[in-house]
């Protein structure tokens, strides 16, 4: 018999998540029937949309993926041993098979995870995994960079700039510290990043971007996105992925930004939102694609690692406050 640990959401958030919002519980888990498995976490992953993708029914499971370890299999597919991406919740055991939704309707809910030779299985959920390639498929598929072009990145700490950069493009990101602009700018070769808590966003965007703003990733919205799509060329495409700048707002007056299709008619901007899951059915293709660039020295990657199951919710509030250069994980020791 193995007793599982899992989060539950004891009430709606109301601003920044609180500890107190969650609460530990204890799970007898049954024995594994035909065709389940019983896998522990080694990684949790903490993310920003879990701050506003929560149902409506309260005490709820918390949601969120994991990386874990097959230790115990009635499915021939999942070997014991064998390692899992599984959108599990926040728990430390799971007891599952392919077609069991019953965690949560994300796409993909689960998958083996490809080999990654000696890089760590944690990437499975960082760049070589789901926020890997909402980079990639993201800026690819919505931005549709040509070569040449001038790229603006906010929250730009993760692989979107890097990705630019292999595609030959002019990168400019914003960060919230200047110790992250600083790694834009020199491991990770960005032409210029500003720290948007104290550069004017504006006038550094036009000594930075002086023939305009080809193509802008957009990771926090507000006031900052409508300043860059301000500058915005002839043509210019927006990916719009999320908007953190909002999500623990509770203040509508406060949601506010400068209007922007003055900008969007007389630049004839193409703007579109994307949810990486439109992309499911290419996970693998996204997936080798990041893979490989790491392999070749061409995307680097930062893990942001916390330590205890205990840990997760700290973990969680840290991702609103830019605690992390990198993934924000946990390893369950
Ligand atoms: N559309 C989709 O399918 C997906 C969308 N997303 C979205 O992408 C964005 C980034 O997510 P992800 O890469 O996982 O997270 P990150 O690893 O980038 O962590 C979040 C970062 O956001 C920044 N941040 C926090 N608060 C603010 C704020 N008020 N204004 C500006 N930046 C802020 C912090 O960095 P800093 O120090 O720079 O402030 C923090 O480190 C989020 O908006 C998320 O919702 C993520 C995955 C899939
Ligand atoms: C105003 C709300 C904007 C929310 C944007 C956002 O972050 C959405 C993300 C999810 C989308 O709805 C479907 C997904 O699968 C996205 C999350 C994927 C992030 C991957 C995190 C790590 C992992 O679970 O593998």
């Amino acid at each position: 018999m193995v007793l599982a640990k899992k989060y539950i959401v004891l009430k709606p958030f109301f601003g920044e998540p609180k500890n107190s919002d969650f609460q530990i519980v204890e799970e007898r888990l049954p024995e594994i029937q035909d065709d389940e498995f019983l896998a522990k976490a080694a990684y949790i992953s903490v993310d920003p949309y879990q701050r506003v993708k929560l149902g409506d029914k309260y005490p709820c499971d918390m949601i969120g993926s994991q990386v874990a370890k097959v230790i115990e299999s009635k499915n021939k597919d999942y070997p014991v041993g064998s390692w899992v991406m599984g959108h599990f919740g926040w728990r430390t055991y799971t007891i599952t098979k392919p077609s069991d939704e019953k965690f949560c309707n994300q796409k993909p809910y689960l998958y083996r995870l490809p080999d990654f030779g000696n890089l760590p299985v944690s990437l499975g959920l960082g760049v070589c995994g789901r926020v890997g390639n909402s980079a990639y498929f993201g800026f690819t598929q919505i931005c549709q960079p040509n070569a040449g072009e001038t790229v603006v990145v906010s929250g730009a700490a993760g692989a979107v700039g890097q990705i630019a950069k292999i595609l030959g493009c002019r990168v400019i990101g914003f960060a919230g510290t200047d110790e992250k602009c600083k790694w834009l700018t020199g491991e990770l070769g960005f032409d210029s990043a500003g720290n948007y808590k104290n550069v004017n966003i504006a006038d550094f965007l036009r000594e930075n971007a002086p023939n305009g703003v080809d193509c802008y990733f957009d990771n926090v919205g507000g006031e900052l996105s409508s300043i860059v799509i301000s500058q915005m060329n002839q043509f210019g495409r927006v990916a719009v992925c999320g908007a953190i700048s909002s999500y623990n707002e509770t203040e509508p007056e406060n949601r506010k930004a400068t209007i922007l299709q003055p900008s969007i008619v007389s630049k004839q901007l193409k703007i579109e939102g994307f949810q990486v899951n439109r992309f499911a059915n290419r996970t693998t293709e996204g997936i080798k694609q990041n893979l490989q660039w790491i392999q070749e020295g061409k995307l680097k990657y930062r893990e942001h690692i916390i330590d205890g199951f205990e840990s997760t919710a700290d973990a969680f509030i840290g991702l609103f406050r830019g605690a992390n250069t990198g993934k924000a994980l946990v390893r369950i020791i």
